[in-house]
């Protein structure tokens, strides 16, 4: 039977915890999801923003899973990476609930926040040459975690060579004597994924990790990460602005919009049958491969900036379906299974 339940009061941007936003077990079977985001809002008091770049958002993720965060840029998907690891700006001011394995990160000090970083949850970014430090030879990078987790040299190099060979770069002992200048894009992105995984974390964040690359070596990099996370029965977030990708190779896709969570659903269902205006508007702006497909249409007008705060929802102005109604009042996060949709209209049949 279809469990019906309002799982984020979004109209007053309070959070009301519910069974469906914090499933009781995870594929792996456990009594709790590896990652439990609950009514999240997360507010910069001094900025002049109009509104939460968080707005209490959910999200949860299994062990082993692999989870997907899509939405245009400015929707708040890093920020919400961000914040499972504690890295938040120093002003900002958060509510809700962030869980790894039933502890709550935004309780942690620093220590504790430096023990879930080593130990259970790694990141990996946009930009490999952000993540290292181009004056330090890879070898010192990778081994550095290693060592910090009490490895012997000897033991630090073996492990890391073996990391280097699991990600896929062919000559692990020259690799590990190199510069990261001495690198592709691509290998040094491959580097980084080598580093995240020096803790053998249960939680993956993976933060748009292919967008800096060319669409071959893409490819490459996501198999990297798939197989990894298949081996070693990571949990992962996919946070990413391409749709196709993240239905490709994730299980559940949650859909953000102007900081709210406004649709997820599995993955294959979600590209199948889209249940917000918006994630229909995504899919039909996406290009694909398929000759035969759609030429791609963009979604008219421009996404919310931090500077308004919409009454109703928030993609009314831009969206084909909006009536007055939708304007004046904002529509809860409602699930029904395994589908959340935040969309007044969304039971109307109004999307083919
Ligand atoms: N430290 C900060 N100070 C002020 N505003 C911030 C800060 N970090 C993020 N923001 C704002 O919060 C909003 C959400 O940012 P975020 O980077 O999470 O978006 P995103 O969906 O990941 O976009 P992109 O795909 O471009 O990375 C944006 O309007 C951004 O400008």
């Amino acid at each position: 039977m279809a469990e019906t339940t309002t799982s984020t009061d979004m109209s007053k941007g309070k959070n009301k915890s519910t069974a469906a936003s914090s499933p009781a077990a995870g594929p792996g079977g456990s009594a709790e999801p590896l990652l439990d985001i609950q009514g999240l809002t997360l507010r910069l008091p001094a900025s002049a923003a109009a509104r939460p770049i968080l707005d209490g958002i959910g999200l949860h993720v299994g062990r082993g899973e692999t989870v997907g965060l899509v939405g245009e840029s400015g929707s708040g998907k890093s920020v919400a990476c961000r914040s499972v690891l504690g890295l938040l700006p120093r002003t900002a001011e958060t509510e809700g609930a962030v869980r790894v394995n039933g502890t709550d990160v935004l309780g942690l000090d620093k220590q504790g926040l430096r023990d879930m970083r080593r130990n259970k949850v790694a990141m990996v970014f946009q930009d490999p040459r952000a993540s290292v430090n181009p004056m330090r030879r890879v070898g010192a990078f990778l081994t550095e975690g290693l060592r910090v987790r009490g490895l012997s040299k000897a033991d630090a190099l073996a492990r890391a060579e073996q990391l280097l060979e699991e990600v896929g770069i062919r000559d692990p002992k020259g690799a590990l004597r190199k510069f990261p200048h001495q690198f592709s894009g691509g290998m040094l992105q491959r580097v980084v994924i080598a580093a995240a995984l020096t803790g053998d974390p249960e939680l993956l964040l993976a933060d748009e990790p292919t967008t800096a690359l060319d669409v071959t070596t893409q490819a490459e990099v996501v198999g990297i990460l798939q197989r990894l996370q298949a081996r070693h029965g990571t949990g992962m977030l996919f946070v990413t602005h391409d749709l196709e990708l993240a239905a490709a190779i994730c299980d559940r896709i949650y859909v953000m919009y102007a900081g709210r969570i406004v649709e997820s659903q599995p993955a294959a269902d979600l590209f199948a049958r889209p249940r917000h205006p918006y994630t229909a508007g995504l899919l039909a702006s996406t290009p694909r491969l398929d000759p035969d497909a759609e030429p791609p249409k963009p979604i008219p007008g421009r996404p919310v900036s931090l500077a308004e705060a919409p009454t109703g929802c928030a993609f009314a102005d831009r969206c084909a379906f909006a009536e007055d109604r939708c304007r004046a009042e904002a529509p809860p996060l409602v699930t029904q299974g395994a589908v959340s949709v935040a969309c007044l209209r969304a039971d109307e049949g109004i999307l083919p």
